[in-house]
């Protein structure tokens, strides 16, 4: 729970509509959700059927064109830019391939900088003890640009896990990694909600999904299904039945 008590994401009746008229793609149809505190949820489903858009809605990241989304502990409707990220600053992490570390900032300067921007000194015991726990110590000077993709996603954990996030979003934060260092960043994934931190991933690997507590299943922007404990197998069945599948109903949450 957030310290106003309400889950740290919660999405109701959420539809998105990019374009118009005969253009218009309803990429969210009607998405009721709640994430609660310490929880690790795996967002999955065919190509298109709305994940991401569903991440960046509940991260503030994209504009519902209706319905709600409260974000650790406020409601985004008609809050500006300037809210929304003084908002997320330091309780929001996000872990995505695309806009993730700033390559002009040292590995240790990227992961204090919640703390920086949030205008609180850096501790910087604890962004040390963090970058132990993701095995960067050695690579601490070192910038963005000089890692792996793995390294990098380590740096971004480690930034949700210094700047202590309530929520993170994860987008697809295994898909350019060998399969070892895959696993290593979803156990570190798995490990912050150990400290009450709540995550959120998409992907679209069985495997990875399960690390998760449960998998949400995705189809033309519905939430047609949810699997608690997952296992690979079972995910993968779900999605090869789904991705055959027409117009779902939708479920709630
Ligand atoms: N900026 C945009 N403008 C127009 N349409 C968009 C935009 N972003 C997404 N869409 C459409 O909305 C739908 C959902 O897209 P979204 O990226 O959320 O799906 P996804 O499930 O994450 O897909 P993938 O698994 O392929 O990454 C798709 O039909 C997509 O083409």
């Amino acid at each position: 729970m957030t310290t106003s008590g309400q889950p740290p994401v919660q999405l109701v009746d959420v539809h998105k509509t990019y374009g118009h008229g005969e253009n218009a793609v309803e990429a969210l149809a009607g998405v009721t959700v709640t994430f609660p505190a310490g929880t690790f949820t795996a967002v999955m489903g065919p190509s298109g059927s709305g994940k991401s858009t569903l991440l960046h809605c509940a991260a503030g990241l994209d504009e519902p064109t209706a319905g709600l989304v409260t974000l650790v502990g406020s409601a985004l409707t008609g809050l500006t830019e300037l809210e929304l990220t003084e908002l997320r600053r330091g309780r929001v992490g996000f872990v995505f391939q695309a806009f993730n570390l700033l390559p002009a900032l040292t590995v240790r300067e990227n992961v204090g900088l919640p703390a920086v921007l949030a205008g609180r000194r850096v501790d910087r015991d604890r962004v040390d003890q963090v970058l132990e726990r993701v095995g960067l110590t050695s690579r601490a000077g070192h910038r963005p640009g000089e890692l792996s993709g793995g390294q990098q996603q380590r740096v971004a954990i480690a930034r949700a896990l210094a700047g202590r996030a309530e929520v993170v979003f994860a987008d697809e934060p295994t898909g350019a990694l060998d399969s070892t260092t895959a696993r290593e960043v979803l156990g570190l994934l798995r490990e912050l909600t150990r400290d009450g931190q709540t995550v959120v991933m998409v992907t679209h690997d069985p495997v990875a999904a399960c690390y998760a507590d449960r998998v949400l299943f995705l189809v033309d922007g519905r939430l047609v299904e949810q699997v608690d404990a997952p296992t690979a197998d079972v995910v993968a069945g779900h999605l090869a039945r789904l991705a055959g599948r027409g117009a779902p109903e939708a479920v709630r949450l």
